[in-house]
């Protein structure tokens, strides 16, 4: 039997990507389509509001109103406290792809995980958690003898910065070399800054046009630099791996829920030592 997977904030970008991969899935079914409350989407056909064709499901705007196993929630902070709570009432698994939540919001999100299981990513693309792991190698041989600065680009929507893949990826380089980010980093520069203290990690963001989502760690060393590269060209990247969070956090459908808990999309693709 399809996994059934409902979805928040379908109206958005990532709300009909996620659509797309999941029509794209054999072991996955789109049972709910779920809007703000009062949104002029609401009743209207999911599959031709997604650009897919009819497809008979008429969006929704609250859970309540969801047949659903596993909720997938690309929406905004306080929309995802929401959404989570409700799962966790409600014994259904999550998905979280929304960045931008600040530390308390963050704990109490991460709350939620202690009832069901919770998979939460800055990124849901294969390509950034390989990416991580390279960053656990490079700072390790690079980071004592190098400057670390992380660059990111993204489209003119984006109302969180830095991206929050941009902060994930400085927290795996603080942690592989023991420094503590929320002292390290610096959030773009101006004016008379002084010279560069050693053991910061920079970040610069970039908005405009319809960038997909651009990564770039520099490791700048005396001599030579060593630059790692992420550039997604269609959202279908995160959506694809967020559908199979999903069904991962759901045992396929086949061996029941995983247990409660806190995941990442590195724990779903087996990137941890
Ligand atoms: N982890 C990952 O791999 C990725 C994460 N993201 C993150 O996902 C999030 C969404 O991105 P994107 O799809 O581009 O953004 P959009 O603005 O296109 O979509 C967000 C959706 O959430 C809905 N929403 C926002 N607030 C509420 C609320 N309070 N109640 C109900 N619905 C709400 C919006 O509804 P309305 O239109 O009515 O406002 C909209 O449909 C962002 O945080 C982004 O950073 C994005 C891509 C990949
Ligand atoms: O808002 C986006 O678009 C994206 N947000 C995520 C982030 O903040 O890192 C992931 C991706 O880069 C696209």
């Amino acid at each position: 039997m399809a996994v059934k997977i409902a979805i928040t904030g379908f109206g958005g970008r990532m709300g009909r990507a996620l659509a797309e991969a999941v029509a794209q899935s054999d072991k996955a079914e789109l049972s709910a389509a779920i809007v703000r409350p009062g949104s002029s989407l609401v009743g209207a056909d999911a599959g031709e509001v997604a650009g897919l064709g009819r497809n008979g499901l008429a969006i929704v705007d609250s859970l309540e109103q969801a047949q659903f196993d596993v909720l997938i929630d690309f929406t905004a902070p306080a929309a995802t406290q929401v959404n989570a709570a409700y799962c966790a009432a409600h014994g259904r698994p999550i998905v979280i792809g929304t960045t931008g939540f600040d530390a308390a919001q963050k704990e109490e999100l991460l709350a939620q995980a202690g009832k069901v299981p919770l998979c939460l990513a800055s990124n849901f693309s294969t390509g950034v958690n390989l990416c991580f792991n390279l960053l656990e190698t490079a700072a390790r041989v690079l980071g004592d003898d190098a400057d670390i600065e992380v660059v990111e680009a993204h489209h003119r929507h984006k109302v969180d910065a830095p991206s929050g893949t941009a902060l994930s990826m400085g927290e795996v380089i603080a942690e592989t070399l023991g420094r503590d980010l929320e002292k390290v980093a610096v959030y773009g520069r101006e004016g008379q800054t002084g010279a560069r203290e050693r053991d910061t990690i920079g970040f610069a963001t970039v908005r405009g046009g319809d960038v997909v989502g651009d990564h770039t760690v520099m490791f700048l060393a005396d001599g030579e630099r060593v630059e790692i590269t992420h550039k997604a060209s269609s959202r279908l990247a995160f959506a694809r791996g967020a559908v199979r969070a999903a069904l991962w956090l759901t045992g396929d459908g086949q061996n029941g829920d995983r247990a409660a808990g806190h995941y990442d999309m590195r724990d779903v693709l087996g990137l941890k030592a």
